[in-house]
């Protein structure tokens, strides 16, 4: 009794010390990523069942095509002319129709990686949009891009056949050696030599191959980022200069890209050759056995045809499924990256509120910070037990040194990051509170530092925040923002095209442009973050007259460096040394003179 319980778990010790050799968490993770993309392909069922049976169909075909042409060269050989019409018809006509069944195939695996694609892209693109901003700010766009495009491409173009391609390549093997088998076992067991090599050699194999394949992938979004920042900062290259250094640069990513490619290449070639020498031992070894068994009698000219042919066929249904492997990795590895970006946090919504913050909007927000610690990496702070508040009807200054935490303090105002301790606010006139999250953004017009403008007209810009603003409201938002006087003099007025980043107006007038498409919006809360410092302190000053005077309930913040704005604010914080201090107005008054 004790024995056989000792028994049981040496027994159970061993199996798992074999489970966990043979899958050191390749397979798995393998399967886990090939979950996921089943996840897209699912909704495709029914086609992917009516390709897989087209594919079955004309492999099936094909065969029928070859055990005729057999009969036909033993009723040649034989001279038994009168059934070689019915042989002929049938080898003919199931060429044929197998032909016609494969082109079916291409079209289908086309059209479905096609929509695949855009599926995946176009679900990818909301989750990239609605990831927790923090954790999406940790991806360089250019490696964000080549995520979106390359990986999701590689993915799409396997999704759909991968697995009817799988399930016909090994019914083609099965029926091609059911075939043989019916007509000579020992043939058959010649053909099925190479199995048990690649089954042992597999796991490596697959390792291997996705550790390249993340490399290559790697490398590539690097090289990809590089590009996105040279021509995003085609300006300052050129201003500086500096042509001769980016460009020595990308080929210095170029070379990198070059050489991890080439070592995946190389792996992929050695690895072909392996494949080939086998599958070749294999030919030359069922060949041997061919002729042996026609020179003693045993075998006819046609069944020699037809094992030939079928050897042939035999080893490339296996190169065909040798060949899907390597993009059936290289899907699972594009996966992996991809569910990397879809499975970051996403934010926090609280629809529920919608209905009630909706009514409370019309009078207007109080924004309270109360007792605020952050850091964006842990041990590093950037605010420390900081409070603030700004009302309706009040423009509240945040003020302070280069770096010290002003546009942190918005980005948390706003929603997009979240105080690690300590509560961040809004407060309706009825005294009611609300957690600050992602869906109270809608309460928030906000004009972020450096330029934001689009390619498209100056109205398409504006419409961005409010798709049907009609003319004569895109007209007053520019009023408001001191940008109708130059607008209206443009040769196409609203509808002047503007470059990239808003090519063809000054940085001023971008600026301008920028507040008119917040004022447009018309939310009770507006956020300037040093967003009038292009501009003359006469403009900018009337500016924010024009906002509070038009729309006397906002609550306006904003961050500035100039002096020229503060005696227009109720209120001034100081943000210094991870402190948000507000000043007295003796204070107040000493950093206007002191700005
Ligand atoms: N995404 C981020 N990840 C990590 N640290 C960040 C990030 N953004 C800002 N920081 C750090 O937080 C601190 C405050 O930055 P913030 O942009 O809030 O300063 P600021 O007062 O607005 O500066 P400026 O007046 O120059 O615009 C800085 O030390 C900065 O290095």
């Amino acid at each position: 009794m004790q024995y056989s319980g000792f028994n049981k778990i040496l027994r159970s010790v061993f199996v798992q010390t074999l489970l966990n050799k043979l899958d050191d968490g390749t397979f798995s993770d393998f399967f886990e990523d090939w979950k996921w993309i089943f996840s897209y392909s699912r909704k495709y069922t029914k086609v992917i069942i009516c390709y897989t049976i087209i594919g079955i169909i004309s492999s099936t075909l094909g065969l029928v095509s070859s055990v005729a042409s057999k009969y036909m060269i033993d009723i040649i050989t034989g001279y038994q002319f009168e059934k070689l019409w019915l042989v002929a018809v049938i080898m003919v006509s199931s060429m044929v129709v197998s032909l016609l069944f494969t082109s079916l195939v291409n079209r289908y695996s086309t059209k479905l990686s096609i929509y695949v694609n855009n599926d995946m892209q176009a679900d990818i693109f909301d989750r990239i949009i609605d990831a927790d901003w923090l954790s999406i700010s940790q991806f360089e766009n250019g490696d964000i891009l080549n995520r979106f495009n390359n990986d999701v491409n590689t993915v799409a173009s396997n999704a759909v056949s991968w697995l009817p391609n799988l399930i016909i390549y090994v019914y083609s093997i099965a029926a091609t050696l059911a075939v043989i088998l019916y007509y000579d076992a020992t043939m058959a067991l010649i053909a099925l030599l190479s199995a048990p090599i690649l089954l042992l050699s597999g796991r490596y194999l697959m390792r291997k191959n996705s550790e390249y394949r993340r490399k290559v992938l790697e490398v590539n979004s690097k090289l990809m980022n590089y590009e996105v920042e040279t021509f995003y900062n085609f300006d300052t290259i050129k201003s500086f200069g500096v042509m001769e250094h980016y460009s020595k640069g990308l080929r210095g990513w170029q070379e990198r890209f070059k050489q991890t490619n080439l070592a995946y290449n190389l792996f992929t070639i050695k690895t072909n050759i392996g494949m080939s020498v086998l599958s070749a031992g294999v030919s030359f070894l069922a060949f041997g056995y061919c002729l042996f068994r026609l020179w003693t009698g045993d075998i006819l000219y046609g069944t020699m045809t037809l094992f030939l042919e079928q050897r042939s066929k035999l080893s490339n249904q296996f190169s065909n499924l040798v060949r899907i492997i390597p993009g059936m990795l290289n899907s699972a590895v594009s996966a992996r990256r991809i569910r990397e970006l879809v499975e970051l946090p996403r934010e926090v919504h609280m629809p529920e509120q919608s209905e009630r913050m909706r009514q409370a909007a019309q009078h207007g927000f109080t924004v309270q910070l109360e007792h605020v610690n952050f850091a964006y990496i842990q041990e590093h702070r950037v605010l420390t037990d900081s409070n603030f508040i700004a009302s309706p009807g009040e423009i509240v200054a945040l003020v302070g040194p280069s770096g010290e935490g002003k546009t942190t303090m918005l980005r948390m105002i706003l929603g997009l990051l979240h105080p690690n301790q300590g509560t961040a606010q809004l407060v309706t006139q009825d005294g009611e509170t609300v957690p600050i999250h992602a869906d109270t953004r809608r309460y928030f017009s906000y004009v972020p530092q450096g330029n934001t403008l689009m390619s498209g007209t100056i109205a398409d810009n504006l419409r961005v925040v409010k798709e049907d603003a009609t003319e004569e409201e895109i007209k007053q938002a520019l009023e408001t923002a001191c940008a109708w006087e130059f607008v209206q003099k443009m040769p196409d007025g609203i509808h002047s095209l503007l470059g990239t980043r808003g090519r063809g107006v000054s940085e001023g007038q971008a600026q301008r442009i920028s507040i008119a498409r917040a004022v447009l919006r018309d939310a009770p809360i507006l956020l300037l973050d040093e967003a009038t410092s292009a501009l003359d302190v006469a403009t900018e000053r009337q500016v924010l007259r024009n906002i509070m005077h038009r729309h006397p309930n906002k609550t306006c913040i904003v961050t500035t460096h100039r002096p020229s704005v503060l005696n227009l604010c109720q209120r001034i914080y100081r943000v210094i040394d991870t402190k948000v201090t507000q000043l007295d107005e003796q204070a107040s008054n000493q950093m206007v003179q002191d700005f």
